[in-house]
């Protein structure tokens, strides 16, 4: 099996090429590195990709992920956010292969009292949140044999995720002050990657596309994620000392899009599809904190 990995070098690509290595032969490719630098966007650049290395399966993470800047850059965000799952699901379409997309918890808003169900109705309160939305629906009506995993509020040890910024900051003893009133399910990047390889392994995509939601098993709002953070990192040695960390209203650290108040995501039709149960938000983080240099 001949596996196209886009966004190699970002933080669940990062994570995802041991686990795809172990299942065929890998390709990689990003923007400036991997087996196959190319810029996804440019659609003759695609095109060369994809022909010259014509995979069985396509894992696509590579995406317009600054939530912010998305709101003045609509365009470019829809570039990768839309139009790229769409033309890759295209060429899986017309040539026999599975394409495996990532989609975000953004889609959601409002607080309906439980977690988000795959059968939920969307309603995105940005930018991102809508470019998002629309890759999934193209990748679902595409016809291609796909699958969507819908995650949320990602984070690793590598640089520019919520959870470095926090422990960076905690390391050089700044107090923290964050956001208590959005609720939503953290998740380690390399559960998502194991998720995918038994989603792979169990060849689980359908003809015609389904989606699934895929995230460690926890309901916390980023206050209490970065208490926990803080505290576990401070045990580890990997900080000095667990500093304050202050909650306060999304009023109070203003940004140019919204977030959704409630997040959640209903895992327990990834749990029936891995046949396992997921990692809990401590359990994962305990990893990720394992991996921290
Ligand atoms: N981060 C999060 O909190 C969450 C993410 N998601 C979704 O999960 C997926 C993975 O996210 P994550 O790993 O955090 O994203 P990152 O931002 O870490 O990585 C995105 C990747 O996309 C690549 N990329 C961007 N523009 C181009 C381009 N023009 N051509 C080629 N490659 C490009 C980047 O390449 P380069 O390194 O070369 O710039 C980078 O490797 C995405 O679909 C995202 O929407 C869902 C929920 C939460
Ligand atoms: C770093 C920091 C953030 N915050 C707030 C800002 C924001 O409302 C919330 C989350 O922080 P960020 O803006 O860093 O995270 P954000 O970019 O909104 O993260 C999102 O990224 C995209 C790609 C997704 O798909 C989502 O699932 C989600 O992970 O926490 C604080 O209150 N204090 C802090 O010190």
């Amino acid at each position: 099996m001949k596996l196209l990995l886009t966004g190699a070098e970002g933080q669940l690509g990062f994570h995802l090429v041991p686990y795809l290595a172990r299942l065929g032969e890998l390709v990689t490719t990003s923007r400036r590195s991997g087996d196959r630098p190319a810029d996804l966007t440019d659609p003759a650049a695609l095109s060369r990709l994809l022909d010259a290395v014509r995979p069985d399966v396509i894992v696509n993470p590579a995406a317009w992920t600054a939530v912010d800047a998305a709101e003045e850059q609509p365009e470019a965000a829809d570039r990768l956010n839309r139009w790229l799952p769409e033309t890759l699901a295209d060429w899986c379409r017309h040539n026999g292969a599975l394409l495996v997309h990532y989609s975000t918890d953004y889609v959601f808003h409002g607080a309906p009292g439980r977690p988000w169900t795959e059968r939920d109705v969307t309603d995105p309160v940005s930018v991102y949140g809508y470019t998002k939305r629309a890759g999934e629906r193209a990748v679902l009506g595409s016809g291609a044999r796909a699958v969507v995993l819908r995650t949320a509020w990602l984070y690793s040890a590598c640089p520019g995720n919520f959870l470095s910024a926090i422990l960076a900051r905690a390391g050089r003893g700044e107090g923290l002050r964050v956001v208590s009133d959005q609720i939503g399910s953290p998740t380690w990047a390399g559960s998502l990657a194991e998720m995918t390889a038994d989603l792979l392994r169990n060849d689980l995509a359908r003809p015609g596309g389904s989606i699934l939601h895929a995230a460690d098993r926890g309901c916390m709002s980023w206050h209490d994620f970065a208490g926990m953070a803080v505290t576990m990192a401070a045990e580890r040695g990997l900080i000095d000392e667990a500093v304050p960390v202050e909650p306060i209203d999304s009023s109070q650290w203003p940004q140019k899009a919204a977030r959704p108040c409630w997040s959640v995501l209903d895992v327990a039709a990834m749990e029936a599809a891995c046949g396992r149960q997921l990692p809990t938000t401590k359990q994962a983080l305990s990893a990720c904190l394992d991996q921290w240099k």
